[in-house]
């Protein structure tokens, strides 16, 4: 049995899209992220314990996980923590190139494998009237970096892939779970 871990819908749908049969259990458990590793190392970190965290529950299971940061110049901005936040964040990213980057992990027995993958991210010049009508939305609230690729028209152009974007990277997935010895 498949089980991801992870309460993002995002995701689901993408796994659903790569043809997986699977159950969902969020892990719940708070993220923290451990920067003295360095950023790829702490998000592997983090999407590991995720995975782990649920691997208690299913242990004979294939178990999926992921965390989705949104870096500016070496600093993660997260989902924010209230609608001033986003509009910060938003600003922030405004006119400017950033990185989505997604760690996966795939527990299964004694078998952990572990990828970031980073894509580069250009914003268009954001008007505040653009950012506003988006924010008063709520759709920003649950997402990292303030916005949703799949819902907004803020973003240029990307270099990378478009699913790792949104929070799960179909070939990274698709990758491991051929090398995954059952
Ligand atoms: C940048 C970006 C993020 N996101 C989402 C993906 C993730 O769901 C979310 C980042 O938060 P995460 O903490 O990675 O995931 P989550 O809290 O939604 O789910 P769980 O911890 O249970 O796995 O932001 C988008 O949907 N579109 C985007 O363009």
């Amino acid at each position: 049995m498949i089980v991801l871990a992870s309460k993002s819908p995002r995701r689901k749908e993408i796994l659903k899209d790569l043809g997986y049969d699977f159950i969902v259990c969020p892990a719940k458990k708070d993220e923290v992220f451990d920067l003295s590793l360095g950023l790829d190392e702490a998000l592997k970190k983090v999407a590991e314990s995720k995975a782990k965290e649920v691997r208690e529950f299913y242990s004979d299971s294939i178990i999926i996980s992921a965390d989705t940061i949104v870096c500016l110049n070496q600093k993660i901005l997260g989902k924010p923590k209230s609608k001033e936040d986003a509009i910060k964040t938003l600003n922030a990213l405004s006119n400017r190139r950033h990185q989505v980057k997604t760690g996966v992990c795939v527990i299964y027995k004694k078998q952990t494998f572990l990828h970031v993958e980073t894509t580069d991210v250009y914003f268009k010049k954001l008007t505040e009237q653009d950012i506003i009508s988006y924010v008063n939305s709520g759709k920003c609230m649950d997402k990292a970096g303030s916005y949703g690729i799949q819902e907004c028209d803020f973003v240029d152009h990307i270099e990378g892939d478009y699913t790792n974007v949104v929070g799960l990277p179909k070939y990274v997935v698709e990758s491991i779970m051929k090398d995954v010895a059952l």
